[in-house]
């Protein structure tokens, strides 16, 4: 039989104040839970005493005191293979595990098997700030047993001796610790200001080149003006020439009739005036004998003018009777200036005689029937280009508009950005989306991530095959020109009957669903002549569409198609230096093969097949603010401006006063949508853990997006629909989860919104119907918990205003070994972290409730005054959809649901 004597014992726990639990009772609370299993095991007489003891050395330990004594006593032998564990949280933690067992009054007398020492046992480090005095103990728990009871007192206080030991050394290396963090952080503060500076050294490079660039322009504008500098200089000569032997003559001349009658305003009193006058006479007898020179020009534009004035009230008449007849008319007079390509339309002369007997006899109903005959025998309006900003605003009207469906089926309209354009494409796709029927794609590709608004999608550059430029195409005048080669990848694009492409720098000001009347045939390329004013005296603008013209490539439209696309490729391949020579005025300008890359190319490889489209869907803006197109180019004509050169949203841009009203429209277009635009993530570049569905976007929202939702959350309509938890605030909108199923309501319009974009990026599988959303203030945290089975499992949460870190906890380590156990994420404010799957259903997470955190890798975040998170969740069980919640009683149950998700929260939290 057993012998069994009360052994007494005590332990010596050591905490130290530098390491006070900051987390409240927690540690303690564990120590507790687990002494009471071991009194549970020790069933006889030991029990009441050990239950004190710990229930005493709990209080002390919280009370931050260095050394803490348990009293154990222990008659049983049942009292063995217990172990005590404690386990604060983070740094501080203590871990100190003990057995109890064997304590036997002797081992001599315990014929029961040894007890083998609990593994935890051999583990306990001595950074743990454990000092565990039962000396022996670890080894063999039969000497435990041994240990005098008297000697108990003087192992105390050896014990105590050596803990004042054990604190100074372990003092002495934390003080090591915090010096080489220290060092550390500095290291990574000198690194980050040396990145920043590179960064800005970088900036400051790109924004000098960019404002050299219109300086260049200039230079070699002012290089081609020098030669007409010397023409002038030469005609002065001969000017002052005349002027020594006109003076005499003058006289005579002045009594020219026809002259006079052109020349009664003028003074020529004065000599310089007077040989002005002779001059100017000299000219006019010129052009008399020479056709059209300059001066008759001028006038017959002046007649012209009268003309279409004295033809507008005419047409206003004929409006309400001959609709059809008004049009052609219109297209006739609009496309004044020539004959577009191959000479149809308004170039022939038969049109041209028609119009004149128009104009000329007031014969205006003969004049419609002839030009609508014109128009139908040898007239393709597609192809007659209305005058800058005259573009019909009604469809159908004609009979060779196409159809709504017929048009709209398929259609892309379609740009390409890099990263530096990505507020440019944000904004242009923007201003395209509001105008554009919603059948009609718009799409922008890219290689960078960009934020754009609802509607718009992003793709992949990569799925745009490479075109490669030939070699001899030199260095482009813009570094960024040789990325629009990519443009031509375009045509490989199928999938769509027509695609519009547009420069990510232009921006929608008008009705731009007109474009879609002016589809492109099979092999043609749609798109705006471009101002050549500062190469050419014959620009396109001034002059009107003519024979040779060149286009901007900034909007294009056309028929993809891989065959073009292979010929374009075989041309490429084949290209000389005779293709550029069929460009007006590239050979003098440039020396190098293509100064505008593709547009250069389109010109050349498409000559012939140009349909040129109104400029009004293509307002170059310098060529806006140009007086020799001014009129044509008027602001409220204007369909799709185009930044070219300065963008608006570079500094380098704000200097040119010119077009200060033009880039003020671009940024109000900013204003309008920014707050709406979310990124397209790639998901993968997000990935918190390779084996984790675990997603963390930065700035997935911008901070105009922020700004607008912050104002929305907290903004009156939601004031009364806080409810305040024991250490959050918490709002939840949508469905109430309930075991009977939610009755959901709307979400409001934002954060409906929202909730849609997260489908359309792919963050969730189905539109969330359920947000909550918490307010924290500093100090506080969310309890480690499990989202549960009543949400499907996939989370969105977006963090807005103030960082926090979420610790993930794996609950079973053992059964899933290849999973991280735990790790934490720091959450930046406007950024969305995507939890699915493994993530969801075998994590617990937890924020602290804390004022400061310190993240592993000894980053110090410091909390915000505030932080608010949206939680988006779609409900698994839903008695009512929001839409079927019609009346008083639905609404009175989702209330009273509410109220008892409530108490269920607030006992949970
Ligand atoms: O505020 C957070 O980031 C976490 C919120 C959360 O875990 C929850 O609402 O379930
Ligand atoms: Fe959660």
């Amino acid at each position: 039989m057993r012998r069994l004597r009360t052994c007494e014992f005590r332990v010596s726990i050591f905490c130290r104040p530098a390491e006070t639990y900051r987390m409240g009772c927690k540690p303690c609370w564990n120590l507790f839970k687990r002494a009471e299993c071991l009194m549970m095991s020790c069933a006889e007489s030991g029990y009441h005493a050990l239950l004190q003891s710990n229930v005493s050395c709990v209080g002390q330990l919280c009370g931050s005191s260095r050394t803490t004594t348990l009293r154990v006593r222990m008659d049983s032998p049942m009292a063995t293979a217990s172990c005590v564990k404690l386990q604060p949280c983070k740094k501080a933690a203590v871990i100190a595990a003990f057995h109890v067992s064997g304590i036997v009054s002797g081992a001599s007398q315990w014929d029961g098997p040894d007890p083998k020492p609990h593994r935890q046992m051999a583990v306990v480090p001595q950074h743990h700030f454990l000092n565990l005095r039962l000396r022996e103990v670890p080894r063999r728990f039969g000497t435990l047993a041994r240990l005098p009871n008297q000697s108990f007192k003087e192992e105390l206080r050896d014990s105590e001796l050596l803990l004042a030991e054990l604190q100074e050394k372990a003092d002495s290396l934390e003080e090591k610790h915090t010096l080489l963090l220290r060092r550390v952080r500095r290291a990574e503060r000198d690194r980050d200001v040396a990145v920043q500076r590179s960064a800005e050294v970088e900036v400051a490079v790109r924004q000098l080149r960019e404002e050299a660039a219109p300086v260049i322009a200039r230079f070699m504008e002012s290089e081609a003006c020098s030669e007409d500098l010397v023409r002038l200089k030469e005609e002065m000569a001969a000017c002052k020439e005349e002027l020594a032997e006109g003076l005499p003559k003058l006289a005579e001349l002045e009594d020219d009739e026809e002259f006079d009658k052109e020349e009664t305003s003028r003074n020529t009193s004065k000599p310089f005036e007077r040989l002005e006058a002779r001059m100017s006479k000299q000219r006019w007898q010129k052009e008399q004998t020479a056709g059209k020179p300059l001066a008759i020009h001028q006038r017959v534009r002046q007649r012209k003018e009268a003309e279409k004035a004295e033809c507008a009230g005419a047409l206003a008449q004929l409006e309400a009777q001959h609709t059809e007849e008004v049009w052609v008319v219109a297209m006739a007079v609009n496309g004044d200036g020539g004959g577009g390509e191959g000479g149809q339309g308004l170039g022939s002369g038969e049109a041209k005689r028609a119009r004149r007997g128009y104009w000329r006899d007031g014969a205006v109903l003969r004049a419609v029937s002839l030009l609508t005959t014109l128009h139908k025998q040898d007239l393709s309006p597609s192809f007659a280009a209305p005058e800058h900003g005259e573009i019909r605003e009604a469809q159908g009207s004609s009979p060779e508009v196409r159809t709504p469906t017929e048009t709209r089926r398929r259609t892309a309209f379609v740009s390409l950005a890099t990263e530096d354009y990505g507020r440019g494409a944000l904004v242009m796709s923007a201003s395209m989306r509001t105008r554009l029927p919603e059948d009609v794609d718009v799409v922008v590709f890219s290689d960078a991530e960009l934020a754009v608004v609802p509607g718009v999608s992003v793709r992949e550059l990569e799925d745009l095959p490479k075109v490669s430029p030939p070699q001899q195409a030199g260095e482009p005048l813009m570094p960024h020109f040789r990325f629009c080669w990519r443009k031509l990848g375009l045509w490989a694009l199928e999938e769509y009957d027509v695609i519009f492409y547009l420069d990510s720098d232009m921006l929608a000001v008008g009705d731009v669903a007109g474009l879609l009347d002016f589809l492109p045939e099979e092999g043609q390329l749609g798109a705006v002549p471009s101002c050549e004013c500062w190469r050419s005296e014959s620009c396109t603008y001034t002059l009107g569409p003519r024979e040779g013209l060149y286009v901007n490539a900034g909007l294009l439209c056309f028929r993809p198609s891989m065959l073009e696309l292979g010929k374009m490729r075989e041309a490429l391949a084949n290209w000389t230096f005779s293709e550029r020579d069929a460009q007006p005025n590239a050979a003098h300008f440039f020396p190098e093969a293509m100064p505008f890359a593709e547009q250069d190319f389109l010109n050349s490889f498409f000559r012939g097949r140009i349909r040129p489209l109104p400029s009004a869907f293509n307002a170059l803006q310098h060529a806006m603010k140009n007086p020799k197109h001014m009129a044509a180019l008027e602001l409220e004509k204007c369909r799709i401006l185009h930044y070219v050169m300065g963008k608006p949203w570079e500094r380098a841009s704000r200097v040119d006063e010119d077009v200060a009203d033009l880039r003020a429209l671009w940024w109000q277009a900013w204003k309008d949508n920014a707050s709406k635009a979310c990124l397209h993530p790639r998901w993968e570049r997000h990935r918190v853990h390779a084996a984790l569905p675990l997603f963390l976007v930065k700035d997935f929202v911008n901070v105009e997006g922020e700004a607008s939702l912050i104002s929305e959350i907290y903004g009156e309509e939601l004031k009364g629909r806080w409810t305040q938890l024991r250490r959050r605030r918490l709002m939840c909108l949508g469905g109430v989860p309930h075991p009977d199923g939610a009755i959901c309501e709307d979400l409001p319009q934002a954060i409906f919104q929202l909730g849609s974009n997260l489908v359309r990026v792919g963050a969730t599988e189905g539109p969330p119907n359920q947000c909550f959303i918490n307010h924290y203030s500093p100090g506080e945290g969310i309890d480690a918990h499990c989202d549960g089975p009543q949400f499907h499992p996939e989370v969105a949460i977006l963090t807005l205003e103030g960082p926090a870190l979420l610790h993930f906890g794996l609950v079973e380590k053992k059964a899933y070994p290849h999973l991280p156990p735990r790790f934490e994420v720091l959450l930046e404010p406007r950024s969305l972290l995507v939890m699915r799957g493994e993530a969801y259903n075998l994590y617990v997470h937890r924020i602290d409730h804390a004022e400061a955190e310190t993240t592993r890798d000894g980053l110090e975040v410091q909390r915000a005054r505030r932080r608010t998170s949206l939680t988006f969740r779609r409900l698994a069980h839903v008695k009512l959809e929001s839409k079927d919640v019609k009346g008083e009683a639905e609404r009175l149950g989702r209330q009273a649901q509410w109220r008892w998700f409530a108490t269920q929260l607030s006992e949970f939290d």
